[in-house]
């Protein structure tokens, strides 16, 4: 199926605006992001393709370029300056937009706080002007329980850093209902995935029966939590809804709803967005260091029926080398 892309000199709603009377349709081949003018040519990387990790030394390390490592089993782990994270996550969301737009008509995404502030090459030329966002359907991963203008709203970063940037249609990004209580907000946020489901916008998955997400752009805190999933917390441990809720979260703000792990483990791709000298540490645990079966971290659960792809920074990735 031919894609329908619309170009402009930026992607933002108003460009869109204007520029719809002048899409056209282009065949995917044609992609700014072809190999010819792949990302090879927008910086240069070094590459390292290695086994162990005790091959890759700090000093391989350059700010600015890429060490691509095979670590632990092929765990497809990217460290890159925070400038060629940005580059390089903005070709692998294009590229999966431009697969799953193809085959399905439709990319679903679900998107964590912390990789929008990445999304910054992805919402610029050339990347914008080669997706077709009129087909891409938002979600959230976790939302905190404030209103959506909230400073602690998970859409309102979500929307001032990457959807009010692109021409996303608004009735494609799936929001809580701030009006209701913790519990009410999942029931119904997990209903609206139902009845996407129902409609085919999301795929389930043959396996467990899960709604599977082409992409979800996660992160992870300190601790090991991913979404809302906090460490001895009960939603960490739900096998049965979609959408759980708790009351009590060890971050503030305490009210929060989130996707469980079986929905995130349903997912086609997972790409982990981590950065920060901060949480080098939980790096390491979730990739290199063999989990405690009686003391999971809710990181070391996170296993796709899909891909996963890490995009870390050298901080995030120190103890990867040491
Ligand atoms: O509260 C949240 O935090 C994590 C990221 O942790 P942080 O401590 O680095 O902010 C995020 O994955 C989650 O979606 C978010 O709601």
């Amino acid at each position: 199926m031919a894609t329908s892309t619309f170009l402009s000199l930026s992607c933002t709603p108003q460009s869109m605006l204007h520029s719809k009377h002048k899409s056209h349709t282009r065949s995917s081949t044609m992609s700014l992001l072809s190999p010819q003018v792949g990302l090879k040519n927008l910086y240069h990387p070094l590459r390292n393709n290695v086994s162990s990790p005790i091959q890759l030394k700090p000093r391989r390390i350059h700010v600015g370029g890429l060490v691509k490592a095979s670590i632990n089993n092929n765990k497809n782990v990217e460290v890159l300056s925070k400038e060629h994270l940005s580059v390089s996550l903005a070709k692998h969301i294009a590229d999966l937009s431009n697969k799953y737009i193809r085959e399905k008509g439709r990319f679903t995404v679900v998107l964590s706080p912390g990789p929008v502030k990445y999304l910054r090459k992805l919402v610029e030329p050339p990347y914008c002007d080669t997706i077709d966002w009129s087909k891409w359907h938002i979600f959230l991963v976790d939302e905190r329980v404030v209103p959506k203008t909230h400073v602690d709203s998970n859409y309102k970063l979500a929307y001032d850093g990457f959807i009010s940037r692109v021409p996303i249609p608004a009735l494609n990004v799936y929001t809580i209902d701030d009006a209701l209580p913790a519990d009410g907000a999942a029931d119904v946020y997990e209903t609206t995935v139902r009845r996407l489901v129902t409609s085919s916008v999301i795929s389930t998955s043959p396996l467990t029966g899960f709604p599977k997400f082409d992409l979800m752009l996660l992160d992870m805190g300190p601790d090991g939590h991913v979404a809302s999933l906090f460490p001895g917390y009960p939603a960490t441990n739900e096998n049965n809804k979609w959408v759980t809720y708790l009351k009590n979260a060890p971050k503030p703000p305490p009210e929060r709803i989130t996707f469980t792990l079986p929905v995130i483990n349903a997912s086609s791709n997972i790409a982990m967005v981590v950065t920060g000298a901060g949480k080098a540490d939980v790096v390491y645990s979730a990739l290199e260091k063999p989990p405690n079966a009686d003391n999971y971290l809710p990181i070391q659960k996170v296993s796709p029926e899909g891909e996963i792809k890490w995009f870390l920074d050298k901080g995030a990735a120190s103890r990867l080398y040491s």
